[in-house]
């Protein structure tokens, strides 16, 4: 009988903190399948559409991203352990008054690839968790480095619905049957070199001098290999099918967005965690001169939604942009 998600996160921890992180997965779990249910007949019923409000990113919020958000803020909401959310679709911390035993900080992208929705392509949410240190605000407590995440997960609506986490011991997947997840994939390895890059090429003209050579080197064989070219627009689908085929992800820098588009917090410091965990790499893509390249995890945030660049996925492709931009910048 196949392990479910709490069941696994207890088995993995002792008894106190696996007590209050199954509790908190089991609750983000739950959000996870009402906004699963939503989706999956989103086309029957008007959940479709934009909200009719911009967000603080100056996106046009889907009704989803709504409904999403609301889902994940209302089951944090209910747990004595959550003293606050941390979350896209909102400026600034939802705090959560009068909770003394508050541990954790829960910092959410609550639907990622919004512009994909009304097309029927692959989704996600995205979660990242902080300890909140006694005396620390919610504030304070979310804008720790990466390396200092008690736990990462995702949840990928896609033909099946999956949710992969991790609480600094392995990438583990599990896969929703019946209401239930279920240990579908543990201790996941991505592969050291893998088939694909992934990234916007129609932004390819803005791209770092770095980024481009790059590029061309992944496109020629010189990286021993042919890759081939993968893009969905969806953070998280793009992400699952690196963790599980490898190669590599990126999200440099752009004329209309010269520091990047991803959100560090909620974006690019779970997956990065989770990439480590399973094997992988996560950097940043150095600024426009090719300048330093450094690991994600360990960029400290200076407010709630800033946005990184990012180079993530298997260390031989992560590793080589590494050393390509490093090239570029001592030739500059
Ligand atoms: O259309 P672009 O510029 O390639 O951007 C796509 C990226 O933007 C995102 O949609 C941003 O995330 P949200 O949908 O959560 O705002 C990512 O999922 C995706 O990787
Ligand atoms: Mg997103
Ligand atoms: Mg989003």
């Amino acid at each position: 009988m196949a392990k479910t998600l709490v069941e696994h996160v207890r088995a993995g921890l002792d008894a106190e903190r696996g007590a209050a992180l199954a509790e908190l997965f089991a609750a983000l779990a739950d959000a996870a399948k009402q906004i699963e249910a939503r989706i999956r007949t989103a086309p029957l019923s008007d959940a479709l559409g934009a909200f009719g409000h911009t967000n603080v990113q100056g996106e046009q919020q889907q009704k989803l991203d709504v409904f999403a958000n609301d889902a994940v803020i209302g089951a944090m909401r209910a747990l004595p352990s959550v003293g606050a959310v941390v979350s896209e679709e909102d400026d600034e911390p939802v705090v959560f008054e009068g909770k003394p035993d508050a541990r954790f900080v829960v910092i959410t992208d609550p639907l990622d690839g919004s512009s994909n929705l009304d097309v029927d392509v692959n989704v996600g949410t995205i979660v990242s968790v902080q300890a909140i240190v006694a005396g620390e605000d919610a504030r304070a407590a979310a804008l720790k480095p990466g390396t200092q995440q008690v736990a990462a997960l995702y949840v990928n609506y896609g033909p099946a619905t999956m949710l992969v986490y991790t609480v600094g011991k392995g990438t583990h997947a599990f896969t929703l049957r019946d209401g239930e997840f279920l240990l579908s994939g543990e201790h996941l390895a991505m592969p050291e070199q893998g088939p694909y890059y992934s990234v916007n090429e129609a932004n390819a003209a803005d791209f770092p001098q770095a980024v481009r050579s790059y590029l061309t080197k992944l496109r020629d064989g010189s990286m021993g290999a042919k890759y081939g070219s993968r893009y969905v627009g969806s953070f998280i689908a793009d992400f699952h099918r690196t963790l599980l085929k490898g190669g590599v992800f990126l999200y440099p820098g752009t004329a209309k967005a010269p520091g990047g588009k991803l959100r560090l917090l909620y974006e690019a410091n779970p997956l990065a965690m989770l990439a480590e965990q399973a094997g992988g790499k996560a950097t940043t893509a150095g600024d426009a001169n090719g300048g330093e390249v450094r690991r994600i995890l360990e960029v400290v945030p200076t407010a709630p939604h800033v946005r990184t660049t990012l180079v993530i996925g298997s260390t031989a492709e992560v590793s080589a942009f590494g050393d390509v931009a490093a090239a570029a910048a001592s030739q500059a």
